[in-house]
């Protein structure tokens, strides 16, 4: 992945950046890269996470897919962290596959019951995502899901894999079942579990080239240096922090392919989880190129000079001719593609907010193949990794997540009421029709 962070200098933009800023910051880069080293070096929680390019086996995950090797459909049963890899893999992939990849990550009871209704079980498999092994909707979806499976008459323990972490209630369960199961590894936190097991069973299901995810992955942890000038995930996560400085709270993440919506959520996560903590962070925003062009542009240029936006740019793509017409008007279209006048787009939304004063940041790859992905995603994690400590939190804790999960547990009679009993004591302020 290369970055291109010209657009967020002072001269074109403002909350911008002056090169001699960077240039001040980049001390605190090379201090930060040597604690990162470090925290690497010691598999210490959460550094461990970019050393996954090197720990991870994809003969593991072969195996653990094998039985299930020509299902026509993978469920996976996950959230967060055990759900927005794989989904943003396998969505950025998709064209290459037979098998189709279905999330199920929300407990939207109509929406989990169409996709079950749809599905033939018979030719489907389930891989049972959870680190913690006790989050309640991917719990609670797993037996929504075999229960389905069991109507249907399909032994679901033929067709199941379960993926989790080391003393988990699901690795008992897998133990109970024989069922083939890989391990979230130790020190890798859900967000940043994309290339492990977590991120590669539907990969490889789907027919995916893991090994050059891996390598792709690889390439770029070689480039994690000292320096922000010299390591493109380093300027990236440096830029956004420096610009959240000086008041671009927000970061709204706009990638140029379809293929990459899904991406778009799992930054999200990775940025918010990672860095929204000790009253900082900086807000992700998803958006999709050109698509938000026309409904989010006006705000990005327009309005409150909050925002840093990220443009990621596919590379290559099949392309598809614009037919010509006699109508004068659309006359230009003439010799256009429909990629031609995609890439026009994108190259015209970046100059017309650098042109508005509006910093913002491209993210290049040069195709959106197994690679290039791979790549993205570690970039974007070591990128996460040196904002936290530029920022100075807890990259890899999430402790705000959990007092609503308890909650949710008390609120169901799971135990844990103080959390529960604050809800229910809430103030109500309810205005009828
Ligand atoms: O993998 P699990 O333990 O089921 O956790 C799934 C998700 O749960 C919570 O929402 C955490 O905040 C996320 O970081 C995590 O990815």
């Amino acid at each position: 992945m290369n970055v291109d962070i010209g657009n967020a200098l002072a001269s074109v933009a403002s909350p911008g950046l002056s090169r001699d800023s960077l240039e001040r910051l980049d001390e605190q880069v090379a201090v930060a890269h040597e604690r990162i080293e470090r925290g690497m070096a010691n598999e210490e929680h959460g550094y461990e996470a970019l050393n996954l390019p090197e720990r991870t086996d994809p003969d593991a995950v072969r195996s653990a897919v094998e039985p299930v090797a020509d299902a026509e459909a993978l469920i996976t049963v996950g959230i967060g962290g055990s759900a927005l890899g794989a989904a943003t893999i396998t969505d950025a992939l998709a064209d290459e596959s037979d098998t189709e990849a279905v999330y199920l990550d929300n407990v939207d009871p109509e929406w989990v019951s169409s996709q079950l209704e749809r599905l033939s079980l018979e030719e489907t498999a389930i891989n049972v995502v959870s680190r913690s092994g006790t989050t309640a909707e991917t719990l609670a979806n797993f037996l929504v899901v075999r229960e389905a499976f069991e109507e249907a008459g399909v032994d679901w323990t033929e067709r199941t894999i379960v993926t989790t972490g080391e003393s988990s209630p699901l690795r008992d369960l897998s133990e109970r079942h024989d069922l083939p199961s890989l391990s979230v590894p130790d020190g890798v936190p859900g967000r940043f579990s994309a290339l492990s097991a977590v991120g590669l069973v539907a990969a490889e299901l789907c027919g995916h080239d893991i090994e050059a995810l891996l390598e792709g992955a690889a390439a770029e942890r070689e480039t994690l240096a000292g320096s922000l000038f010299d390591c493109p995930a380093y300027a990236y996560g440096a830029t956004a922090y420096a610009l959240d400085q000086r008041g671009a709270g927000i970061n709204a993440m706009l990638p140029y392919a379809e293929s990459l919506e899904t991406f778009a959520e799992w930054f999200a996560q990775l940025w918010a989880e990672s860095l929204g903590k000790d009253d900082l962070g900086q807000t992700p925003a998803r958006a999709l190129g050109v698509t938000d062009q026309h409904s989010q542009l006006q705000l990005y240029r327009a309005g409150p000079r909050d925002k840093l936006v990220t443009f990621v740019s596919p590379g290559e793509t099949d392309d598809r001719p614009i037919p010509t017409t006699d109508v004068e008007d659309l006359a230009y279209l003439g010799d256009a593609s429909l990629g031609s006048l995609l890439e026009a787009e994108f190259e015209a939304t970046e100059a017309s907010l650098a042109a508005a004063g509006r910093p913002n940041v491209r993210l290049e790859l040069e195709r959106v193949d197994e690679y290039e992905l791979g790549g993205l995603l570690y970039a974007m994690e070591a990128a996460c990794v040196l904002a936290g400590e530029l920022y100075g939190v807890n990259t890899f804790e999430q402790p705000a997540v959990e007092w609503a999960k308890k909650a949710t547990r008390g609120l169901l009679g799971g135990g844990e009421f103080a959390e529960a009993e604050a809800v229910a004591e809430k103030t109500e302020l309810r205005v009828e029709r």
